[in-house]
């Protein structure tokens, strides 16, 4: 990467009037040197009133709106020292003041190399007032980058065949849904790959998204435990399935002599990313058809689900595998529409086929589908995820020899936990983090079947197991969490770009869980600001080091806007025990008062307490006898996430959460109950007001607002 800052680009000592006239001679600089158009000045100033840029220790990142991206000419930064600091936010004074003009992900790098300068406060002190415009220069000159890591696995999985397709027709919906029922008897994961195109074989609009024509070269790949017998039955499928194909072959259809012809993309069938690339649509539709389903089968399961919903769910399930709905949805998206219109514009036409009396079923299947594919994702992020090992036990004896009776393992991790109670809630999802490619499959299959968008990093070796011990007797979880895999530069960085991407769409972004060995305690810190940079808001529940590392500074754009530890987590970052509930509140709210809107602390069967500005409330939930409340403490982070983003607030938002903290612990593994089962919790959970700053605590009523 070109040198990002020169001297040319230092102004020393400045003396800026107020904040406004600091950015203006930031952006002059910028744009005297040719790296923006000026107006991208005002870009910066309209950025500063939609989310503060004060990053801590005495430094501000100004920049521009994303969508202004146009307005930067190339990539630079320029830096505005003022020693005597210039009044920023409240009392906080900027003396540092770093503007950036990033046409692409290289502000990552400078941000990078910043939030490390701020650990580093004598150094910092020093560029505030020297006099060499080059030691500036140095301190902010950027590493090297690295290549980009592919996010998720390799290209073909490691059991395959190659095959070359002999439907006449090519594969239309009819024989793939062939190939979907025999693919979905299986646990292996199963690939179909045509050029640079992949499909997951257990989807039907994936498979329809390859565009294979008559004579279409494909390669099957599996993993998984019973990959060779799945690869062996698709093929036989595939064959049997030819004699069919070929008996309804159009009149007059011909086989080309010699080399079959190979498929032929669509004139107007773009491959780049983008809102009509057919193969992401097709992709983020598959995604929101596998959402809807299990919301859809969940309410219709749950006991307190009335008989008449249950029956009109069931009648709309129906439409999730209609073959003609389905056809004409994957049409539209190979002629290059847009995954909104065409699906909207295939559920319209398909209404026309239907019985009069089954077409509000439709319709209502086809909104829900709608707004499942019109909805910004949450993003989550899972550093360290785990495959949770759940081993109950009559009574845990140490010392001993332990008699199990039972055992189950699911792909776990904070933010994966987060992600899939997220999904089941009825929002849409995209995973990101880091993944051992040794054990991938697992997790992967886990995504699919969850409906949740992949985009985790590839980084050697496995993913580590987590043994939880369920003791029957004293209802207690004893938590064994092995160590992780080791992360290098490479992949800290890929994960960097893959969430700076994903910033520019992400309804909130979730950073959960602890960090694995390579990655430093403050990397959170530098996500936060990262997210920031585009105003995307930020949500941490993690603990030790990466805790106390995240929270350091006052009034900070590297600060989140909520924050979610237990007790004990609160307990390490205040440094002291906090065994009263005046205690936790008092924590609480010194961690609100650093900057952070939102501070929730989950205490176990007590409930949860939520601190923001001017007032404190206490959820306390029905004490639940439970086995294992694994993943209680990520369900209330999915529920605090929800309920925002449902425009709850207050007391309505917190008894959300505690209700689908609580409901989860009636589930095994990373899931949510029906929202049936949430609402009949919500209503058992009651509220407490705590003043602040003094305890004064007042009932109020337990329904929901
Ligand atoms: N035994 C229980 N009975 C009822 N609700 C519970 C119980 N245990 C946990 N919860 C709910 O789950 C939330 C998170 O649990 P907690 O154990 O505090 O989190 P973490 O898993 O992060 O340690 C609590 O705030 C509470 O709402
Ligand atoms: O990221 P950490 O702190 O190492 O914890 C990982 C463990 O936390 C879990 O996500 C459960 O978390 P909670 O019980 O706090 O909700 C497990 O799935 C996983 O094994």
């Amino acid at each position: 990467m070109a040198l990002l800052l020169t001297p040319a680009l230092v102004r020393l000592n400045a003396g800026p009037a107020d904040k406004k006239a600091a950015i203006a001679d930031v952006a002059a600089l910028l744009a005297e040197a040719g790296f923006i158009d000026p107006a991208y000045g005002d870009s910066m100033l309209a950025r500063e009133d939609q989310a503060n840029t004060y990053l801590s220790h005495g430094v501000a990142i100004p920049h521009g709106i994303p969508k202004d991206r146009h307005l930067v000419k190339k990539t630079g930064i320029a830096v505005l020292q003022v020693p005597a600091g210039v009044t920023w936010l409240g009392e906080e004074k900027a003396r540092f003041i770093v503007g950036i003009a990033a046409q692409n992900d290289e502000h990552i790098a400078v941000l990078r190399r910043l939030t490390r300068l701020l650990g580093d406060e004598a150094r910092l002190e020093r560029l505030f007032v020297t006099g060499d415009v080059n030691e500036i220069v140095a301190a902010l000159a950027d590493e090297a980058p690295a290549a980009a890591a592919p996010a998720g696995g390799g290209v073909d999985f490691s059991v395959k065949a190659e095959i070359v397709l002999d439907y006449p027709s090519g594969l239309h919906a009819r024989p793939a849904s062939g190939w979907v029922g025999t693919a979905k008897r299986f646990n292996a994961q199963l690939r179909i790959r045509h050029g640079n195109e992949i499909a997951n074989a257990k989807s039907m609009v994936s498979l329809l998204q390859l565009g294979a024509e008559y004579g279409a070269r494909l390669t099957v790949s599996a993993e998984g435990d019973d990959a060779s017998d799945a690869i062996a039955a698709l093929c036989a499928t595939i064959a049997e399935l030819s004699h069919a194909e070929k008996a309804n072959a159009p009149a007059g259809f011909r086989p080309a002599a010699g080399a079959p012809p190979v498929a032929a993309l669509p004139a107007n069938r773009r491959t780049g990313p983008g809102p009509d690339d057919p193969v992401a649509a097709g992709r983020a539709l598959e995604l929101a058809l596998r959402r809807v389903e299990r919301h859809l089968a969940r309410d219709a399961a749950s006991p307190l689900t009335d008989a008449v919903t249950r029956e009109v769910f069931a009648r709309r399930q129906v439409y999730l595998g209609h073959l003609p709905l389905l056809q004409r949805a994957s049409a539209r998206l190979l002629s290059g529409q847009h995954v909104v219109d065409a699906w909207r514009d295939a559920v319209g036409e398909t209404v026309q086929d239907v019985a009069a009396n089954a077409r509000s079923d439709l319709q209502a299947l086809g909104e829900q589908v709608l707004l499942a594919l019109k909805q910004k994702p949450v993003v989550t992020v899972t550093c360290n995820p785990a495959i949770d090992l759940t081993v109950t036990l009559p009574a845990l004896r140490t010392g001993e020899v332990n008699l199990a009776a039972d055992a189950g393992r699911n792909a776990g991790g904070k933010g994966i936990n987060v992600a899939a109670c997220l999904a089941d809630y009825g929002l849409a999802v995209t995973v990101t983090g880091l993944l051992g490619r040794d054990n991938a499959a697992v997790f992967e299959r886990f995504f699919d079947d969850r409906g949740l968008d992949n985009r985790m990093v590839g980084v050697d070796g496995e993913t580590r197991i987590n043994i939880k011990l369920v003791d029957e007797q004293r209802r207690q979880t004893t938590d064994l969490n092995l160590p992780s895999f080791t992360v290098d530069a490479d992949a800290q960085q890929a994960l960097e770009r893959e969430l700076d991407t994903l910033a520019g769409n992400a309804a909130w972004v979730v950073l959960s869980g602890s960090l694995p060995i390579g990655v430093p305690a403050g990397f959170y810190r530098f996500i936060t600001a990262l997210m920031h940079a585009q105003g995307v808001k930020v949500a941490l529940d993690t603990s030790g080091e990466a805790l106390r590392a995240s929270l350091s500074g006052t009034a900070s754009a590297a600060l989140p806007d909520l924050v979610k530890p237990n007790r004990r987590e609160l307990e390490q970052w205040a440094g002291r025990a906090l065994p009263t509930l005046a205690d936790v509140v008092a924590a609480a709210q010194e961690l609100q008062q650093r900057g952070i809107a939102q501070v929730v602390v989950s205490l176990g069967e007590e409930g949860a307490l939520l601190v923001e500005a001017d007032l404190a409330r206490l959820a306390l939930a029905p004490a639940l006898a439970t086995g294992s409340t694994v993943g209680a403490g990520d369900a209330l982070v999915a529920g605090l996430i929800a309920a925002q983003l449902e425009g709850r607030c207050g007391d309505d938002a917190l008894r959300r959460a505690v209700a689908c903290a609580s409901a989860k612990l009636a589930v095994v593994g990373p899931a949510l109950p029906a929202q049936a089962d949430i609402d009949a919790m919500a209503a058992r959970v009651e509220i407490r007001r705590i003043d602040l700053p003094s305890s004064h605590v007042a009932p109020v009523h337990a329904t929901e607002e």
